[in-house]
């Protein structure tokens, strides 16, 4: 690190220094670089505490858990006085009006985010993000990152800020995604520098605040009908003319951190097939009776989900903030040192959750660590800070958690996934907010809705071969030529379809390759398939039919077994049955 230190006499028991070379600019270059891997270099080379002096400013960094208490909750160190010139810088909001407002609108958003309140949003938000994840189509691929955001902003946007401020169709979601991405990336830049140094940043801003001023017309407008949305309480509280100053400062704050985490919580599970296993049982075993396009998921069944809640937290435990800070109001005492009045202080959420003490094997994904963590009563692990602490903690944290947890849940649950890249790793470059992913992370998707998947096949077996009571019905009911007596008995299985599942009865020759010769299947509106028990010969004789002028979703499958197989089972989606013609099915010898 070509950088050197600067002890001045009498200020000895100040933390060391790193100032570059260039007076005023000192070590700004260098941090700015990559600064996440700055900061780690620095605590390596001159210890826990040490100072970064950067255009003009003086960052303390604080590195070990026992000094964390300090941060947060000392009254010699402010919030406040730390972050007024970045929201000065970010969102045009004057000095006055920050102090005076700030105070109002921290309170405002923790007294409507409190987990008390969230049941008030949890089903709308889970309408919202079925329909924009019912968007995606049956099947594609591209960016998973992309694809987060698509389904998230509007659905986000639509809960808090009011349906008629999310953006509608596909081409206002694309204008928002890409100004809002420019506005976030160069957040951090722009929260030091005036606008005239950054111009595309300065458009994406001046865009967002229009936005947000018309966003705040409609919420005026809407506000006598139904229950408040968090932006009718913000135009309530904020009276000066920087009110969709703070619209925009609020947006930015529920947008920028839990939809980079919800695309990691998925990219790590993907990437990690043990973990995938796991989450996806956890969420058929749990939503199975559910239907894969309107699924609702309510905060009990996010409560029998723990599995998934542990992925999420440990994706924001290794994708944590870079820093959060504090602004020394009076002189401070941590380790040996003093720190003068003036100095930020920092504090890095992601390299203290790489602290082996806390969390071992520390750059590893391992959900089950949050096992031990008593989530019941909201207690995280000893040593996590991702939502920072004390009187300025995240306000939206529980909020956060339950997004991240209903849209990860209901995602796995509709759609199946591959990923076509290596999981990317976090940029270096921010030290504002969660991470964002440095290269690229595709994946190809397909709806559940219809789909045989082999999962369900192994599972309808299993409960064909354990299950104890079964109906006798006769064939004729269904299958008019056929004579033979059948037995039918339901089942819910991945996926939510209902099954009906009808077994032959032993020795019947008319169940042989005839099967496929059962016509008029444009009627059926999902999919049949009729197998042997026999796992083996299942799996040797799998042959699939695809019927003529049927899409995929109605198109039969067939697993036909050469010669005379018994007991055979021929497995129909109830739906596909009711209200259908029964002289429809006819099976031909
Ligand atoms: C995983 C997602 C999130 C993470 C990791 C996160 C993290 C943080 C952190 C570290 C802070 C600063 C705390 C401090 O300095 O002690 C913060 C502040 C804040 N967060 Fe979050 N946050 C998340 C999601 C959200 C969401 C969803 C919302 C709103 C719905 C939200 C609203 C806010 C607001 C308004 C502040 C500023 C509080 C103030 O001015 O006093 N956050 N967040």
């Amino acid at each position: 690190m070509s950088a050197y230190l600067v002890f001045a006499k009498e200020k000895l028991n100040t933390p060391p220094c790193i100032r570059g070379w260039i007076p005023w600019f000192g070590a700004a270059f260098e941090f700015g670089k990559a600064p996440l891997d700055f900061i780690a270099q620095a605590r390596d080379k001159y210890g826990p505490v040490f100072t970064v002096f950067a255009a003009g400013k003086r960052l303390t960094f604080v590195t070990l858990h026992e000094d964390f208490h300090t941060f947060f909750m000392s009254k010699d160190v402010d919030f406040e006085q730390a972050v007024q010139e970045p929201v000065h810088h970010t969102a045009s909001i004057s000095k006055e009006s920050f102090y005076k407002f700030h105070p109002a609108c921290n309170s405002l958003i923790k007294g409507r985010l409190t987990q008390a309140n969230l049941s008030l949003l949890s089903s709308h938000l889970c309408e919202e993000f079925n329909h924009h994840l019912e968007l995606l189509g049956s099947k594609g691929s591209g960016g998973l990152s992309d694809l987060v955001r698509s389904a998230m902003y509007p659905a986000v946007m639509s809960n808090l800020l009011g349906k008629c401020n999310s953006p509608g169709c596909p081409a206002t979601v694309q204008e928002f995604k890409e100004k809002f991405r420019i506005y976030d990336e160069g957040f951090e830049y722009g929260s030091q520098l005036p606008d005239i140094f950054l111009r595309e940043w300065a458009k994406s801003k001046q865009w967002l605040l229009s936005l947000l001023a018309n966003m705040i017309a409609k919420a005026e407008g809407n506000s006598s009908s139904g229950t408040k949305t968090l932006l009718q309480h913000l135009v309530t509280t904020i009276t000066d003319k920087f009110l969709p100053n703070y619209g925009l400062l609020m947006l930015w704050a529920s947008l920028a951190n839990a939809i980079p985490i919800a695309f990691w919580a998925l990219a790590f599970i993907l990437s990690n097939p043990s973990a995938h296993r796991t989450a996806v049982e956890q969420i058929t075993a749990v939503l199975k009776n559910q239907d894969t396009v309107r699924t609702a998921v309510t905060a009990s069944e996010l409560l029998q989900l723990p599995y998934v809640k542990w992925c999420i937290l440990e994706a924001i435990r290794l994708r944590a903030p870079g820093a959060i800070t504090r602004r020394v109001v009076r002189p401070l005492k941590i380790q040996n040192y003093i720190i003068p009045p003036g100095d930020l202080l920092m504090l890095s959420p992601f390299w203290a959750h790489r602290n082996p003490k806390y969390f071992p094997d520390p750059e590893e994904f391992k959900p089950e660590r949050w096992e031990k963590a008593d989530l019941v009563k909201n207690v995280f692990l000893d040593g996590f800070v991702a939502f920072g602490g004390g009187r300025n903690q995240c306000p939206g944290r529980w909020y956060a958690l339950m997004e991240i947890h209903m849209f990860v849940s209901l995602i796995l649950y509709k759609y199946e996934f591959t990923l076509l890249d290596s999981l990317p790793n976090p940029s270096s470059l921010h030290l504002v907010g969660t991470q964002q992913p440095d290269g690229p992370c595709r994946v190809e998707y397909r709806h559940r809705h219809g789909q045989w998947h082999p999962s369900l096949i192994a599972t309808l077996m299993d409960t064909y071969q354990t299950a104890t009571s079964r109906t006798a019905m006769k064939g004729e009911h269904l299958f008019p030529k056929m004579r033979s007596t059948m037995f039918y008995q339901r089942f819910y299985l991945l996926g939510g379809e209902e099954l009906l599942v009808l077994q032959s009865s032993v020795g019947d020759p008319m169940l042989g390759d005839g099967f496929h010769q059962i016509t008029d299947f444009n009627d059926l509106p999902t999919s049949l398939f009729a197998c042997n028990v026999d796992q083996s010969v299942f799996e040797e004789q799998e042959r699939k039919v695809r019927m003529p002028s049927c899409d995929e979703q109605t198109s039969a499958r067939f697993f036909c077994p050469s010669d005379h197989c018994f007991p055979l089972l021929l497995c129909v989606k109830r739906n596909a049955l009711t209200g259908l013609p029964r002289r429809r099915f006819e099976i031909h010898a």
